[in-house]
């Protein structure tokens, strides 16, 4: 059994969306899986888990929401080295430069990012949400 951390930010939804798929992936026959929006999650939730999933749409102007998202992750500069770690996030009219940006920051944290982050233009249809399933479960 695998403790996996799903742990994201959701303005509208969309992203909330996605979470909830992710984790329906993480969950496999018997893992522990936290669902938490971000304002819920702390740091341990991080640490104490094998694998880790962070969700957040574009805000700004192609960065992480600033006010919760932006602090938390943040603070796992220091905690994520090696950790298992998927990414993904709901946008609009851009390009994706935030995920792009996110990936090489993770990176830099030293993070394994076991998958390239999974963007989803607006709201996840059925075929998007089926995606961020496999993404969670590749987490196990
Ligand atoms: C204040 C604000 C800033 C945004 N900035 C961007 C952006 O820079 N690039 C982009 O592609 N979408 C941007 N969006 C669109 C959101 O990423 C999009 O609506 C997304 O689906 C919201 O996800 P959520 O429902 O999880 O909050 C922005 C939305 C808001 C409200």
């Amino acid at each position: 059994m695998k403790k996996i951390a799903v742990i994201y930010w959701s303005g509208t939804g969309n992203t909330e969306m996605m979470a909830k798929a992710v984790a329906e992936g993480a969950q496999g026959d018997n893992n522990e899986v936290k669902l938490l929006s971000v304002d819920k999650a702390s740091v341990e939730d991080v640490m104490n888990a094998d694998g880790v999933a962070l969700g957040c749409p574009s805000m700004g102007a192609e960065v992480l929401e600033e006010s919760e998202m932006e602090p938390f992750v943040q603070s796992l500069e220091k905690v994520v080295t090696g950790k298992p770690l998927v990414l993904f996030g709901s946008y609009d009219w851009g390009d994706g430069e935030w995920m792009r940006d996110w990936e090489e920051r993770m990176k830099g944290y030293g993070a394994n990012l076991i998958a390239e982050g999974l963007i989803v233009n607006l709201e996840p249809a059925d075929q998007n949400l089926d995606a961020c399933k496999k993404l969670g479960a590749r987490l196990l």
